[in-house]
């Protein structure tokens, strides 16, 4: 049976004798949980016929025998802990637990470790924290070892060898451009070592074992707590390949550890696996004449248990350490220091942080503000990262129907074919059953499961259409019946590294700016740039004439975006490279829709995306699925001639990127004059540094009485950079005061109570505004209370928690008045705070209403918006759970706003209440 809790207590380790001689063993107080994997109830009656754990909370005691101990050690009160194929013993009257020979033991399963970190770290802990904050960088060894795999994949596949490698170098042409590399070159190394590849294949084919892989699977144990990619299965057992050499007959031990490790993921999906294979792919370079040793690429090993759980208990070393939020000395490890590559960055990471390294330390240590900082946003980024570990939980914590609720899933897909690809790909359909919604786009990297992600066959795959229809592709074929959101770890890992970067490569003078310490500096400057809007104007020549930075507060609707525009036309004008930058690619391609128009308007007459002559070079770099069709002709393409593609990036004046794209490799190695970053107040602090680094000054444009960062944990990510400096350098910052987007009515509330009463229409157009001036439209024709541009709806509601189907019923017959009244659906909007709302009045108006959460109505506007706000009785707990968000809801009608809601409830707030009073005059 399988064992499961919190650790309640010291756990005791200590020797015995025992009929075997002298053992170790840990006792371990265990308050169970009830948490039990779904998976697990049956395994766990294969082996016992008991049942597991579901017998309540009480405290009992594990004993850990013999190497057990090694992770006992490792416990604090209020880990968890699960130990497999435990056995129950009596003692003094007490059901107690104990490892067998079958055990293994799992600390923090939730934790999941990737392989590759399991790998690094049987090398050297240090290095698998090092890796942590700074990434991958972009060179040669890297690209290579990636492209090398990429072949191997497509052999697999079947995919001719010459054609593999043609297409996967010109897929990389950007990257090896950057790098100074050639296509023929690159092209003939990666030929030599897929050599290595052919001759195992064929080997394969010798055994007519053909059929009996599959190339690279994304594989995820629930039980051990671990992840990661095989390269390749054989027969079911792993195949990892390696760009190196290796001449013993052995293959390294950090490479059977890795192996190991996708053994034990092979095993949960039911596999039983008794060797590994692996494939330096150099040793077929080499020349017998040469070399000595053995030459042949294919290693196997015995993949013995011994090995496996070794493995998990490095595996426990890594969650353990992250669980208690330390840092790796090197010490952990018997790795010799003075052969390591990473010696030296290891030693000035110590000495920068002053942390213990068996490297030892060297250079003069960060600041203590800055040391505490590192510390705060270190544990803050991990506390994410737990987060997202969460997310995977759900996979199997959740049913699919719960999931499919939660608008994580798309299940009950009805699979309708497959298809193969050029390049050995597949395209995947399957019929989607009408009106279900979820957090899943087009472009979006998801789990395609036969209905079960964890256990049964699933496979990444790319959305690719998503309407009655799903079309996905993936690597290998799978009956898809269920799409479930990937929870990935990308935009966190780069946020380490970016706060990395900040702090222990960043300029001084920029700390100085981050850290409080000097205030920022302007040069003079009398030009006017924009001549109808004082504080517009103002902006501009603060962002200009920005020495380190300057920081500009848009309310809604006052030309924030407008305002960016004319500013890089500026910096354009006088010869500066910019870098514009947003969370979304959404913000991102307006914003440069905005500079495209501006560049059009002013002096540099023409804007182009590629070539070269007077024009303006502007880059979109990104993901097609991310840009806007309209940017297409400026997306930066990664294939093609590495020269050429590199060409581009490089003389590109504007490149315009998301922040998390800015973290990239190939972002990493741009530098600018200035960046400008919009939506800044909803970026983290090291969110924003991914951009801001990449510059000399920078240039953040927000509103932090808008929705704030988008982070799971409650933690120092949740302030944005922006916030923080606006508040500490007020000289910086100018905040825009004409709005040209709400009649005056509509507007008043949120400027008395979010902006200081200063917000007021750019003009008297703006602020006479109403339905009227739509055509075909009268506002006689509506009833009275809806001819004032603001009204308050009284609906007592059905006292739903978090839906109300007589509020969505009664915005149905709204939307029908307003379309007897002449109006057109698409102009309006309805917005309600909780995604359970969203669905129940999605099922009561016409598709083409928009009906969604606040989050996904920021940054646009309608001429209606209906406001449904789901409480009923008594308020208990915020609505809209900040009041930025109520801002926001407010905040985006041009000509009309209707709340509805029960009036008693939302009196019983003094926010609300003075929001009634204000729709009610
Ligand atoms: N100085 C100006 N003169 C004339 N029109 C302007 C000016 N500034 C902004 N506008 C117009 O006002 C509208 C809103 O501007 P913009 O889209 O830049 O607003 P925004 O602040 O980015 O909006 P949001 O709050 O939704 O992000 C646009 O149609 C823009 O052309």
């Amino acid at each position: 049976m399988h064992v499961r809790g919190t650790v309640a207590g010291e756990v005791d380790v200590r020797s015995v004798t025992t009929s075997y001689g002298e053992s170790d063993l840990a006792e371990v107080p265990l308050r169970r949980g009830d948490d039990t994997p779904a998976g697990d109830a049956s395994r766990a009656r294969g082996d016992g016929g008991t049942a597991t754990l579901a017998d309540g909370h009480e405290t009992t005691t594990v004993t850990l025998w013999n190497k057990w101990t090694e992770s006992a050690e490792l416990l604090e009160p209020g880990m968890d802990v699960l130990v497999t194929n435990a056995k129950e013993e009596e003692y003094d009257g007490e059901t107690q637990y104990a490892t067998t020979g079958d055990s293994y033991v799992v600390v923090e399963p939730s934790f999941l470790v990737s392989v590759t970190s399991i790998r690094n770290w049987v090398e050297c802990p240090r290095l698998y924290y090092l890796n942590k904050l700074s990434g991958v960088p972009l060179n040669y060894p890297v690209v290579k070892g990636t492209l090398v795999h990429e072949v191997f994949g497509d052999l697999l596949r079947g995919r001719d060898l010459e054609e593999s490698i043609a297409a996967r170098v010109e897929e990389r042409g950007l990257q090896l451009g950057l790098l100074g590399e050639t296509a023929d070159a690159v092209a003939e190394d990666v030929r030599e070592n897929a050599t290595a590849i052919e001759g195992w294949l064929q080997q394969g084919r010798l055994d007519e074992s053909e059929d009996e892989w599959r190339s690279e699977q994304l594989l995820i144990s629930e039980t051990f707590g671990i992840r990661g990619r095989a390269d390749a299965v054989r027969r079911g057992a792993p195949v990892e390949l390696k760009t190196g050499k290796n001449l013993k007959k052995e293959p390294r031990f950090k490479d059977k550890v890795q192996a190991a490790c996708y053994a034990l993921l092979l095993e949960e999906h039911g596999g039983d696996v008794d060797i590994g294979t692996l494939l330096y792919t150099k040793n077929s370079v080499l020349d017998r004449n040469e070399e000595t040793g053995d030459l042949n690429p294919a290693k196997e090993f015995t993949m013995g248990e011994g090995l496996l759980k070794y493995v998990v208990r490095l595996r426990n070393e890594i969650a353990a350490m992250e669980m208690a939020g330390d840092i790796p000395t090197g010490y952990e490890a018997d790795a010799k220091c003075e052969y390591c590559f990473e010696q030296d960055t290891c030693m000035v990471v110590s000495g920068r942080l002053e942390q213990e390294s068996k490297a030892g330390r060297i250079g003069r240590s960060l600041p203590d503000e800055e040391r505490e900082y590192f510390d705060r946003f270190y544990r803050a980024i991990e506390e994410e990262r737990r987060e997202i570990h969460r997310e995977y939980a759900k996979l199997w914590k959740q049913s699919a129907e719960e999931r499919a609720d939660d608008d994580r899933a798309l299940i009950d897909l009805e699979f309708l074919e497959q298809r193969p690809l050029e390049g050995g790909r597949w395209e995947l359909r399957a019929r989607r059953p009408g009106g279900a919604n979820s957090k899943l786009r087009e472009g979006d990297l998801v789990l395609a499961s036969d209905g079960d992600p964890v256990r049964g066959e699933s496979e990444l795959a790319r959305i690719e259409r998503l309407d009655d229809e799903v079309v996905i592709t993936a690597d290998e074929p799978v009956e898809v019946t269920r799409l479930d959101v990937y929870p990935s770890e990308l935009t966190t890992d780069r946020l380490l590294v970016a706060m990395h970067d900040a702090l222990l490569k960043g300029d001084e003078r920029r700390k100085d700016i981050l850290f409080g310490r000097t205030e920022p500096a302007f040069e003079d400057l009398e030009e006017t740039f924009i001549d109808n809007n004082e504080r517009q104007n103002e902006a501009v020549t603060k962002a200009v004439s920005a020495e380190d930075c300057a920081l500009i507060h848009g309310p809604p609707g006052t030309g924030k975006t407008y305002t960016i525009a004319r500013a890089i036309r500026a910096m354009v004008d006088r010869g500066e490279r910019v870098l514009l930058s947003a969370f979304t690619n959404r913000a991102v391609d307006n914003a440069l829709a905005a500079v495209l128009e501006q560049l059009e308007d002013g002096d540099a007459s023409q804007t182009q995306g590629t070539g070269d002559g007077n024009a303006v070079d502007i880059v979109r770099v990104g993901s097609e699925s991310g840009i806007r069709d309209d940017m297409e002709p400026y997306r930066l393409e990664r294939a093609g001639d590495p020269e050429d593609r590199a060409a581009e990036l490089r003389n590109a004046q504007v490149v315009a990127a998301t922040t998390s794209t800015c973290g990239s490799r190939v972002m990493k190695e741009q530098e600018f004059d200035v960046a400008l970053v919009d939506e800044a107040a909803q970026l983290t602090e090291p969110g924003t540094c991914a951009a801001i680094n990449l510059a000399e000054r920078f240039v953040l444009v927000g509103d932090h009485e808008q929705l704030p960062p988008v982070v799971r944990a409650e933690n120092d990510l949740t302030e944005s950079l922006f916030e923080r400096l606006v508040e500490r350098y007020p000289g910086a910052g100018v905040m825009l005061d004409r709005q040209y987007r709400m009649n005056q009515r509509i507007q008043v509330f949120a400027s008395n109570e979010f902006y200081d009463g200063q917000l007021r229409p750019a003009t008297p157009a703006v602020a006479a505004r109403t339905l009227d001036d739509l055509a075909g439209v009268s506002r006689d024709a509506l009833p009275e209370p809806l001819r004032d541009p603001v009204s308050f709806i009284d609906v007592e509601g059905d006292r739903g928690q978090y839906t109300d189907s007589e509020e969505a019923a009664r915005i149905a017959a709204l939307i029908e008045t307003y379309e007897d009244a002449g109006l057109d659906r698409t102009d309006i909007g309805v917005i309600a705070p909780f995604r359970a709302q969203v669905s129940e009045i999605s099922a009561h108006v016409p598709d083409d209403v928009a009906v969604d959460t606040v989050d996904r109505f920021q940054g646009s506007s309608q001429n209606v918006i209906i406001v449904s706000f789901t409480a009923t009785g008594s308020l208990e707990g915020p609505i809209f759970e900040d009041y930025r968000r109520i801002n926001v809801a407010l905040t985006r009608p041009k000509r009309a706003l209707v709340l509805v809601g029960d009036a008693a409830a939302l009196a019983s707030e003094p926010v609300y209440e003075r929001m009634l009073e204000w729709a009610r005059a």
